[in-house]
């Protein structure tokens, strides 16, 4: 049965101005939203429903990825309203009850917890309190589900409690994302990457997700998560399994999921005393002067790592990650690097032939482009043309979001995602699972980190991050793509 209405906690949120709303939007005009489904944004600020519609509408005009159109919004913001609450007020939660009976919904609600992590308890403990309703209801849970191994498992014993695993819809909106769906057909249906995607043929793969904006409006949420808590340890990690994983038993769901989550616990500890040489945290220049950000903050808004993976497809290849705030642009891409051919590497030892020896060795990329283009580039060497046998860099470049037709048919993570939990499709969200044995992960790494290490580099607005970042590769000898 589809739902009557989407319940936004966090309504006044970033997140819900700049992706959820524009999403709700895109869906409605694609005639994908109920007939009279409501959506009921909820914050501490004194709006009126007027005031909402109006600061939404800009939020639209800016964001979705239809062309406004006044006359369509203004119907489409009919069915938006606003309610004040605090989520730390458990008796308040009473009232939001008899507000959903007055607007005669009492059944079939998506309650979306666009929130920082320390308030989901708050939440559901306030909505079972006073109905039962709740274990019938869907929720969708921003990450991070917690901020580190043992607060995840605590909240999900009270998920447990109180809710109904099937109802619970864990979003990575990363996992919406059109070219990291296309990783596995990349992979899969083609024997050209798939008979080399192992440790005979590739020497490392590496994965940027840079930011220019810096928290914004976020200060106080991103201050108590920082960059491993609100990118590493979920899309990251999400977007490291799907390369690595084996090739699932089927394509179900349930088989992809499995596949992803023997990666996570094949992860390779890191050795407390190597912990430099694996982990560089950095904060730009600036951030504690931000808005709602603690003046002496240590929270880390640049992450760079590098992961090996024990099974026998990755032995000893390492899997370099970064991302940050306020970086020199706004981009994320998967780089798989091969390893030179055995002619190169002859080359490169005894030193003989044309050209960078070192570039030639180098050239030999498969780039998957997730944002802002979509597409592929693949570099690799040719003759130089001409009478040199001189060896030159080609880059063939499929750029999938160019064609305007391939844009207007693929659906923005969010409106994917928010279409998927009404239709209750669970196949892009994920499991319990992936979530507890990223934290385990991510728990000893930080546990040896602050230990034995504790560095934080602060790095320019605008640059690549901290220098510090190139020695994690620079030290096996390799430079970042
Ligand atoms: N922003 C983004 O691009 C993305 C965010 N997310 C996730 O979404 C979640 C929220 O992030 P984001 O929207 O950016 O954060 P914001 O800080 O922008 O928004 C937080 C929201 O929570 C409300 N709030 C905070 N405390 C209370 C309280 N005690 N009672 C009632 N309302 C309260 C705020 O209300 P008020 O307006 O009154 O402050 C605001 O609506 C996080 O988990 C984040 O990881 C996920 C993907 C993308
Ligand atoms: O989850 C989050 O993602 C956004 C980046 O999302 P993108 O789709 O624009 O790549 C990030 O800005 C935010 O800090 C984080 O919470």
């Amino acid at each position: 049965m589809k739902n009557n209405a989407l319940i936004i906690f966090g309504g006044t949120g970033d997140l819900a101005y700049r992706k959820l709303f524009p999403a709700l939007y895109d869906l409605y005009i694609f005639d994908k939203l109920e007939k009279n489904f409501y959506i009921i944004g909820i914050g501490r600020r004194d709006y009126t429903n007027e005031d909402y519609r109006s600061i939404i509408k800009d939020w639209v005009k800016n964001f979705s990825r239809r062309a406004y159109d006044e006359e369509k919004f203004e119907k489409f913001c009919l069915s938006i309203f606003y309610y004040k609450l605090h989520f730390m007020e458990l008796e308040e939660y009473k009232n939001l009850y008899n507000y959903f009976n007055e607007m005669n919904l009492s059944n079939n609600l998506i309650y979306y917890y666009a929130v920082s992590p320390e308030f989901f308890e708050h939440i559901t403990d306030g909505l079972a309190k006073h109905s039962d309703i709740l274990k019938e209801s869907k929720i969708i849970v921003e990450k991070p589900f917690g901020k580190d191994l043992e607060s995840a498992q605590r909240l999900n014993l009270i998920f447990k409690k109180y809710l109904d695993y099937k109802n619970i819809y864990y979003i990575d909106h990363y996992l919406g994302k059109e070219m990291l769906l296309n990783i596995m057909t990349i992979r899969f249906f083609n024997t050209m990457f798939n008979g080399v995607w192992n440790n005979e043929f590739i020497d490392n793969v590496q994965i940027n997700v840079f930011e220019s904006i810096g928290v914004e409006t976020r200060g106080g949420y991103y201050d108590k998560s920082g960059a491993i808590a609100d990118m590493l340890q979920n899309h990251i990690f999400q977007i490291l399994s799907i390369v690595a994983m084996n090739e699932p038993d089927t394509f179900s769901s349930s088989d992809i999921k499995d596949a992803q989550i023997d990666i996570f616990k094949k992860l390779r500890k890191i050795n407390s005393k190597d912990i430099d040489d694996y982990m560089v945290l950095g904060q730009y220049d600036g951030y504690t002067k931000e808005k709602n950000v603690n003046p002496n903050s240590k929270t880390e808004t640049y992450v760079a790592m590098k992961i090996f993976i024990d099974n026998e497809r990755w032995k000893d290849v390492p899997f370099y990650v970064r991302t940050g705030k306020k970086l020199h642009s706004r981009e994320m891409s998967i780089i798989i690097q091969f390893k030179p051919t055995t002619h190169t590497s002859k080359m490169l030892a005894q030193n003989y032939g044309n050209g960078d020896l070192q570039q030639i060795a180098e050239n030999n990329i498969l780039e998957i482009k997730i944002q802002p283009e979509e597409g592929i580039n693949l570099r690799f060497n040719i003759k130089k043309p001409g009478t040199s046998d001189d060896i030159d860099v080609a880059n063939l470049n499929y750029c999938q979001s160019c064609d305007a037709q391939n844009s207007i048919n693929s659906p923005w993570s969010y409106e994917r995602l928010l279409e998927a939990c009404m239709n209750s499709n669970r196949t892009l969200f994920s499991r319990w699972e992936q979530i507890e044995l990223s934290w385990k992960y991510m728990n000893e790494v930080m546990d040896n980190y602050r230990k034995y290490s504790n560095k934080l580099y602060v790095y320019e607005q605008g640059s690549k991050g901290p220098a510090q970042a190139e020695k994690i590769i620079g030290k096996d000898g390799r430079k970042w793509i």
